[in-house]
């Protein structure tokens, strides 16, 4: 599922060392790994390459067979919108819009998730409102918000309203940046189960970012940033 081999990644190019230095990385099909790291680490930045948001300065991120490093932004952008759900830390939703309409906009530009997303809901007719609904259901958000503007909600709704966003569509991976920052112990592990259900039933792989090593536990696997890199 996503594979590095002798990634380096500088900020500037006149940068004395890399932010990132990985011989290799292996995640595989289906698994949650929870990847931890001293702040600074380059936790963020290692995400951003596996999106294809930024790209290695040397070596090889291969997603889904994929060599994102060998793809034009046009087409890693293309690519991030088929298969890659990323929910932000700060969320990135939109503040006037309502979590329904949130969530549809998470496969607006993939025609490939909105045709996923359409055959959870053909009958009576295709409806992309109603897998937004299952979704916001599923991960936790009471109908009676779906529709109120997303500014109106609580920290803890929005960020369920921007876990619904990244799995519309089923994307083969989800990317979560410390989503679970702002909520009690209690409810980041109630969180992080509904999480685990939803990737499950859409069968995606899950890479998770979080400092709370309290979780590490419930993951299938546990990746230390620092003991990965290569000294220098
Ligand atoms: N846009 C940027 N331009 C230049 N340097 C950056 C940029 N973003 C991050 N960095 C640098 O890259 C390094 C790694 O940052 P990153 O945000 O990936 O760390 P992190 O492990 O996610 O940290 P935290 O846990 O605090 O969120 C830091 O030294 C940071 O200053």
């Amino acid at each position: 599922m996503i594979s590095l081999n002798n990634v380096t990644f500088k900020w500037h190019k006149n940068d004395p060392i890399p932010t990132l230095n990985i011989p290799t990385l292996i995640i595989n099909k289906g698994e949650h790994v929870f990847l931890h790291g001293p702040s600074g680490s380059g936790k963020s930045t290692l995400l951003a390459l596996l999106a294809g948001i930024n790209t290695a300065t040397s070596g090889d991120v291969l997603i889904l067979s994929q060599n994102l490093n060998t793809q034009s932004n046009t087409k890693r952008d293309a690519f991030r919108a088929d298969h890659i759900g990323y929910i932000f830390q700060n969320f990135n939703l939109l503040p006037y819009l309502s979590p329904i309409e949130n969530v549809t906009l998470g496969c607006e530009f993939s025609k490939s998730r909105q045709q996923k997303a359409l055959k959870q809901h053909s009958e009576p007719k295709p409806s992309l409102q109603k897998e937004a609904v299952r979704l916001l259901n599923a991960l936790g958000l009471n109908e009676q918000y779906h529709n109120k503007d997303v500014a109106t909600l609580s920290i803890g709704q929005q960020q369920r309203v921007a876990a619904a966003r990244a799995f519309i569509g089923s994307p083969e991976l989800i990317i979560a940046d410390e989503p679970t920052s702002a909520l009690d112990a209690n409810n980041r592990q109630n969180f992080i189960k509904l999480l685990f259900e939803q990737a499950k039933l859409s069968n995606s792989t899950l890479v998770f970012v979080s400092h709370d090593e309290s979780l590490k536990p419930l993951f299938d696997r546990a990746i230390d940033l620092m003991s990965l890199q290569e000294p220098l």
